[in-house]
């Protein structure tokens, strides 16, 4: 089973460098090149965004976290020994400190994957870059919603800042990367085309069809069966990857997985 973390978290801010943390876990990467890894999970609070679907509720559309200093955090991840390190979110780059927190990390040796929207981009190593940008599907709406959520500004921000093309170019040029899209179904396919034609358009890196993964949207195992198998097909169709969201076959929606 994951492994949560044991270590004393405080209200407020400690002195010096720190994160809004949700959860801090270990379990396997459950989606991308690196599915099946054994990793260090931690997960900051706070989103620029608000998928409709976001399956971090309580990292966007109502944060929740305790803070941690960055020294906490290295001793907390250097304690479990592992080789790989998942930061997420929310969305980890929107704080300053996640780029000290993966300097230390690099310094310390391990192989850091960043989960990000690709909106911010963070002056910091990371040894992949799983970018996952959020196609006009992911935007919420008053029909949408989350139960009990009022959208208000929402709808209009998240559409306004769910694409950058100069972030994302950034984000291949300098880090190995993967493009990871949430599929809903065959209507997301002309969106990610055009976004990849842009994207190779202005990005000084190749963007490979292998670097490209299909994820169906899904945040419990009932979900994702009735998305799995036409993203699939989506990705034989199209040449793209298909990623499993292996956590959830695994654990369903259960917290710190
Ligand atoms: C919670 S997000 C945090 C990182 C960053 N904010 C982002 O969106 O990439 C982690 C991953 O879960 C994916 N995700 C979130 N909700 C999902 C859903 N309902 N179905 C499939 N993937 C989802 C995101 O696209 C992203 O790849
Ligand atoms: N097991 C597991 N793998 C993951 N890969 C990316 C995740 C994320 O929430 O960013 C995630 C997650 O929440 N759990
Ligand atoms: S960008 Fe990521 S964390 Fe933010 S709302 Fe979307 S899925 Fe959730
Ligand atoms: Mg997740």
């Amino acid at each position: 089973m994951p492994v949560s973390s044991d270590v004393d978290r405080s209200e407020s801010a400690p002195d010096g460098p720190a994160l809004p943390i949700n959860e801090l876990f270990a379990s396997l990467q459950g989606e991308g090149k690196l599915a099946g890894v054994p990793s260090t999970f931690v997960r900051t609070s706070g989103c620029n965004l608000r998928c409709w679907f976001c399956d971090s509720y309580h990292t966007s559309w109502d944060p929740t976290h305790a803070w941690m200093g960055v020294d906490e955090l290295v001793d907390d991840v250097e304690a479990r020994d592992p080789d790989h390190v998942v930061l997420t979110g929310g969305e980890p780059l929107v704080h300053d400190e996640s780029a000290t927190l993966l300097r230390e990390l690099d310094e310390r040796g391990y192989h850091v994957t960043v989960e990000t929207n690709g909106t911010v981009v963070p002056d910091a190593p990371m040894d992949l870059a799983s970018v996952s940008p959020k196609l006009s599907t992911s935007t919420p709406t008053p029909a949408n919603a989350p139960e009990g959520v009022d959208v208000g500004e929402w709808e209009a921000r998240h559409e306004e800042r769910r694409i950058d093309l100069d972030p994302l170019s950034t984000l291949v040029e300098r880090h190995d990367f993967q493009l990871k899209f949430v599929v809903t179904g065959p209507d997301d396919m002309p969106e990610i085309e055009s976004l990849l034609d842009d994207l190779r358009g202005v990005a000084a890196a190749e963007i490979r069809d292998a670097d490209v993964l299909l994820m169906p949207e899904g945040q419990t195992r009932e979900q994702l069966a009735a998305t799995r198998n036409v993203v699939a097909d989506l990705a034989v169709e199209h040449g793209y990857r298909y990623t499993p969201r292996l956590h959830v076959d695994l654990w369903n929606d259960a917290p710190e997985t």
